[in-house]
């Protein structure tokens, strides 16, 4: 299925325990480089899932082909059981990019208010959008801020109206890219609690890429990128013991050697020579 968006009437409903996401040979080219090299996975409905891998491996273009704004996809990718890039599900998706996108010139209510306008446009919407704004800032911890300047706001404090603005209109699929960038272990730890509440209290998938192994710890599932591809499709658990590693992160390095070594026909490596592969 191509994934042009289109205006059409969405089908009928898919069933609840269809994956939040679907991927069969999902090919992304970027200028003359193939990005995407044939992905197939599925993401779960309701559950924290992480897209984590070095830098440059395309988990940023993936969550692009996943929210409908890259070109040049081919292969399925049907989202929420619809065509990624569907008119429909624009209100179903929230989306948060790296560089948090708030007016640093109006307050946390203000942006919000401002964001709402454009999702639920009109007068007769007014009190819902009061609502759901009120609702939005309570879910990222910013009442003691609604009326501060986001430009006056730290950088954890700044992710987290961006954070808000994607919460408004109570999405089922939210796309985070590396969210935690930048932010010290306190606040990390706090929005990932808040992850947890997300997908607990609302039910909502979250797809949250990182590049900070420690972080897949508290993924419910695991989507493991290299260049393009998809390096392994688990739980932390699953792959730990799959591995015979103590953490994600020797999972991963184990698991890239071992691709190298198919790479490489199978070839045995020096004895003693333990290829160490940055994450970052
Ligand atoms: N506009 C572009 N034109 C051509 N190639 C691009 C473009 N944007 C990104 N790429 C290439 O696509 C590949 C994947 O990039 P992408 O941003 O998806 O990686 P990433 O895993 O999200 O990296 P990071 O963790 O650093 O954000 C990289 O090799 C990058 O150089």
């Amino acid at each position: 299925m191509m994934n042009n968006a289109s205006d059409t009437p969405a089908p009928t409903p898919p069933p609840p325990d269809h994956p939040a996401v679907h991927a069969v040979g999902l090919t992304v080219v970027r200028g003359p480089r193939q990005v995407l090299r044939g992905l197939d996975f599925d993401v779960p409905r309701g559950r924290i899932t992480g897209l984590l891998g070095p830098s440059g491996c395309g988990k940023s273009t993936l969550m692009r082909a996943i929210v409908g704004t890259q070109a040049k996809v081919t292969g399925t990718l049907d989202v929420l059981g619809l065509p990624a890039g569907h008119a429909a599900l624009r209100s179903r998706i929230g989306y948060v990019t790296q560089a948090p996108s708030v007016y640093d010139d109006l307050s946390v209510r203000q942006n919000l208010d401002y964001f709402a306008a454009i999702l639920d446009p009109g007068r007769s919407a007014a009190d819902r959008r009061r609502e759901n704004v009120e609702h939005a800032i309570a879910d990222v911890d910013l009442a003691s801020h609604a009326d501060a300047l986001a430009g006056n706001l730290s950088g954890g404090q700044r992710s987290r109206v961006s954070l808000a603005v994607a919460l408004l209109g109570t999405p089922e699929l939210l796309v985070l890219d590396e969210p935690t960038v930048g932010l010290d272990p306190v606040l990390r730890r706090d929005l990932w609690q808040l992850f947890h509440t997300i997908a607990a209290d609302r039910g909502a998938t979250l797809l949250v890429s990182s590049h900070v192994m420690d972080e897949a710890e508290r993924c419910h599932r695991l989507l493991l990128m290299r260049e393009g591809e998809i390096l392994a499709d688990d739980t932390p658990d699953a792959l730990r013991t799959q591995t015979g590693t103590d953490t994600v992160e020797e999972a991963f390095l184990h698991l890239v050697d071992e691709a190298i070594a198919a790479a490489a026909g199978n070839q045995p490596r020096r004895p003693g020579h333990s290829r160490k592969e940055s994450v970052r």
